[in-house]
């Protein structure tokens, strides 16, 4: 070997050893840290670790998690732990804590999912409304799921965009934007129409498609045609593929924090084509916005308005494009999971169907035999419909679509105490407050296990009773869309959404479980968490014309 080729060798080997010692100190710090926070919080009870290094990382794999943390909730009680390799968290279900936490201005939104949320939802990786802390500086995300410093103060953005968003989505704005919603639901309505009661169809997938369309319409003045292409498989249908495919690779992603290394593979390769496959579909809508100004009342033109915090100009397409796409993903299939949880419930609880025509009937929202089209639905109607709403309150209370939301983590370096000393986080500990395991605590709620839409006729029945006051309120016990400055900001569109689109169907259609399905228990074993709780085999159903043509 001559004298360069030496040198080269010895740079080479240099560099590796370089590289060996940086992770091997950052597994020690690592390792460390977790050792100490194991320290910390052995007074916590909890699971035991499925591993030595990994602790409870097996949990993350299982579809039906949501319902470990209930069940976790049950035999340690409110407040427990969990180790995910290095990274500690606290469980806790105790809504008295939660109304602390989710107020409180020394935690921030733990930035967990970043990864593979970010890269879902922009090519550069961006951190947007859903993903970004609200108050300090954080890392960014690259666009290989890598970690890298910070580019931009994130935080000042996040503020901006959410006033804008909120804002959209206020009642004067629905208002406006109440006949796009309807006729995405009616567009439902004729393609149900054309099948036939023998026929199966995955209500799931219907209702996540017309979720899709409706916030394409209201949002951006633009119909994807997801509902449509239900009927004629024309290509407009692939907005809705295209979200659902890249949802799924945000997930893979999410319990995989490797996956993007596995470059090989050939379901990573389709991962990666889907993923872009959704950025065209919403640069197509950016493009739209950009071509013609939508209404004022949209999202596209709150949107359009906001003004970067760092430099004064309206937000540049590389960052517009992850807030477009979040609201996609943070809004479909949590509204349209929704919808199918609550058809399913209710057909398995004829008399709650029973409710839900007479209400409509006295309302003039049901098709009789005299009149086989019901007249449509107003916006009017809506606060009508108190027992519709009470059942789509039960269904999202049994069903939370995000319920393994929420997390926070210390934004300093002192630890939080909460509950007067009940739970202390330490830095960089991870808070969870499962959604699920709160809405189907025993402690909080009769017979959680049961379909009961009464429940929420009952004097402050969101409220857990007989605890003491946070900051002047009672602490709730249901809360589907989150709490505290970092909650639902598209709440209201999907609560309209989901009783309209309720509304119309019921007044249509009753609807039957498919033999397929398996039954309830069939229904049950095939929950599933993904980023949102669905049935992973569908809600395949009979819709059964109210009036036979
Ligand atoms: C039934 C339907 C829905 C449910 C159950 C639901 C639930 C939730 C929950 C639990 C969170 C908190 C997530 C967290 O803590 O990480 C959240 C946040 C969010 N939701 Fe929804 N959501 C629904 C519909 C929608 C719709 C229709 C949109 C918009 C089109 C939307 C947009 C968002 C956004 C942007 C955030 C992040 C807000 C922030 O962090 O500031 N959601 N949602």
């Amino acid at each position: 070997m001559d004298d360069l080729g030496l040198l080269a060798l010895r740079l080479a080997v240099a560099a590796i050893v370089i590289w060996v010692s940086t992770l091997l100190s950052s597994f020690c710090s690592k390792a460390l840290i977790c050792i100490l926070d194991s320290y910390k919080l052995k007074h916590i009870p909890g699971p035991p670790n499925n591993s030595l290094l990994l602790g409870n990382t097996a949990m993350k794999s299982r579809p039906d998690r949501h319902r470990l943390f209930t069940e976790w909730a049950h035999e340690y009680g409110p407040v427990s732990r969990r180790r995910i390799m290095f990274q500690h968290f606290i469980q806790v279900t105790d809504p008295a804590i939660i109304a602390e936490a989710v107020r409180s201005r020394e935690l921030d939104k733990k930035p967990l999912a970043g990864g593979g949320i970010n890269n879902f939802a922009s090519p550069k990786g961006h951190y947007n409304l859903l993903s970004s802390p609200s108050n300090e500086r954080w890392k960014a995300v690259s666009p290989k799921g890598n970690l890298s410093l910070l580019t931009s103060p994130s935080n000042k953005r996040w503020k901006a965009v959410r006033k804008a968003v909120a804002t959209a989505f206020s009642t004067a704005n629905m208002r406006a934007q109440f006949p796009n919603i309807r006729t995405a639901c009616a567009q439902l309505v004729d393609v149900l129409k054309t099948v036939s009661a023998d026929d199966v169809v995955d209500m799931d997938s219907a209702l996540c498609r017309e979720s899709l369309d409706v916030i394409g319409m209201v949002g951006f003045g633009q119909d994807l045609g997801a509902t449509r292409s239900l009927a004629s498989s024309d290509e407009s249908g692939q907005a809705m593929e295209a979200t659902a495919a890249a949802m799924l690779e945000a997930d893979r992603r999410i319990t995989d924090p490797l996956r993007m290394r596995k470059f090989w593979r050939k379901d990573v390769k389709e991962g990666k084509a889907a993923t872009l496959c959704f950025h065209g579909v919403m640069l197509g809508l950016l493009a739209g916005m950009r071509r013609e100004r939508p209404a004022e009342t949209s999202i596209a033109a709150h949107l359009l308005d906001i003004k970067d915090p760092d430099t004064g100009k309206p937000l540049e397409d590389a960052r517009l494009l992850p807030e477009i796409s979040i609201l996609f993903m943070a809004g479909f299939e949590t509204t349209g999971h929704t919808a199918a949880w609550t058809l399913f419930s209710v057909s398995q609880n004829p008399k709650v169907e029973a409710k839900i025509v007479e209400e409509l009937k006295s309302n003039g929202l049901l098709a009789t035999p005299e009149k086989s089209s019901p007249r449509p639905i107003e916006w009017d109607d809506i606060p009508k419909l108190t027992y519709l709403n009470a059942v789509i309150k039960e269904s999202m209370r049994m069903y939370p679509a995000g319920g393994v939301a929420t997390f926070r983590t210390p934004k300093g370096t002192k630890d939080v105490v909460l509950g007067g000393g009940r739970v202390v986080v330490p830095p960089g500990v991870g808070l969870h407050m499962p959604i699920t395991a709160v809405h189907h605590s025993k402690d909080l709620w009769e017979d959680p296990e049961d379909f009961k839409p009464e429940r929420f006729f009952e004097d402050g029945a969101e409220d857990a009773k007989g605890l003491d006051q946070v900051n002047g309120r009672t602490p709730v016990r249901f809360m589907p869309f989150s709490m505290g400055g970092r909650d639902c900001v598209g709440q209201t569109l999907a609560k309209l959404n989901l009783a309209t689109t309720l509304a119309q169907l019921y007044g249509n259609f009753s609807f039957r479980l498919a033999d397929e399905m398996g039954g309830p228990e069939g229904v049950k074993a095939a929950e599933c968490t993904s980023i949102t709780l669905s049935c992973s085999k569908g809600m395949k159903m009979h819709a059964v014309p109210r009036v036979p043509s």
